[in-house]
């Protein structure tokens, strides 16, 4: 099974970002291919940059990314990512955006059409490979974005507030999806998130990130997630008091000092 580290990585964006600040401080992290680890933490925490080193768009300024061992120092397949903004490509429909990763591989146009048809279907878009992204609404467009990124089959799906930009129902049927989706591809998920109750609902971990340098101030591992994919009702999960105490214990570490103290 693989799995993708930060082996004592730190961050500064150097002399471009005139701050020579430390964005990330010595962070250890581990994710496995079965995993599902959501990262939460108060806004210039470091979130996105850590996302960013794991897809390889920036490097580490100390220590390391390694995919089984193997120094990452530049975006791969093996990785996929998903932005809020599903930056999908206005100019090809549904099908060919799906289809663009195989494309860049030299996939055949059958075998493209093919897989693109099937992933349509997997996010549950049957029949809606001809449209224009313009056709579609946020929610089916980010799920032509989560198809394009499984179209290469990666080992980790790194997602980015995938669901920050939906309404409340969409994104609630759109964390069923994602999780779902974990459970079949066989990909680790690391999500950023600014929702508590969506770390909560689907990760298998969530870990806190305290800013100023950004480092881990908790790493909790949780299991509604599979108690959505065994058909709990979510409405039914967010009700438990352990689900209230877990939202409170995170709430705690995000936004009183204890992020601090418990560093
Ligand atoms: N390209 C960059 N150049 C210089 N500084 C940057 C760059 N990207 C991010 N930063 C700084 O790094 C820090 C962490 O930013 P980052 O976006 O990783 O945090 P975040 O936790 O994802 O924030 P948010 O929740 O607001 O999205 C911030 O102080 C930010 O200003």
């Amino acid at each position: 099974m693989s799995i993708l580290s930060f082996e004592n990585v730190s961050l500064d964006y150097g002399a471009a970002a005139k701050t020579g600040k430390l964005v990330l401080g010595a962070i250890n992290l581990s994710l496995r291919a079965d995993e599902f680890v959501a990262v939460i933490g108060r806004s210039g925490s470091g979130k996105t940059s850590l996302l960013n080193l794991a897809a390889g768009f920036i490097a580490p300024s100390n220590g390391r990314i390694a995919i089984d061992g193997v120094t990452i120092d530049r975006p791969g397949a093996d990785r996929a990512v998903v932005f809020q903004d599903d930056a999908l490509y206005p100019w090809l429909n549904a099908r060919d955006n799906i289809a663009f990763p195989l494309a860049l591989r030299s996939v055949p146009r059958a075998d493209r059409f093919e897989a693109a048809e099937k992933l349509l279907n997997h996010v549950g878009l049957p029949g809606a490979g001809d449209k224009k992204i313009w056709e579609l609404s946020g929610g089916m467009r980010q799920r032509v974005g989560i198809a394009r990124a499984l179209a290469s089959s990666p080992r980790f799906l790194l997602l980015d507030e995938p669901l920050g930009a939906l309404d409340a129902l969409t994104r609630g049927k759109m964390q069923e999806l994602l999780l779902t989706i974990w459970s079949q591809s066989g990909a680790g998920v690391l999500l950023i998130t600014h929702s508590i109750e969506e770390a909560l609902l689907l990760a298998t971990r969530v870990v806190v990130l305290s800013p100023d340098p950004g480092r881990i101030a908790a790493d909790i591992p949780v299991s509604f997630g599979r108690e959505v994919l065994a058909g709990q009702p979510v409405r039914t999960i967010k009700k438990q008091n352990a689900f209230h105490s877990l939202q409170e214990t995170l709430t705690d570490l995000i936004h009183d000092e204890q992020a601090e103290r418990a560093a």
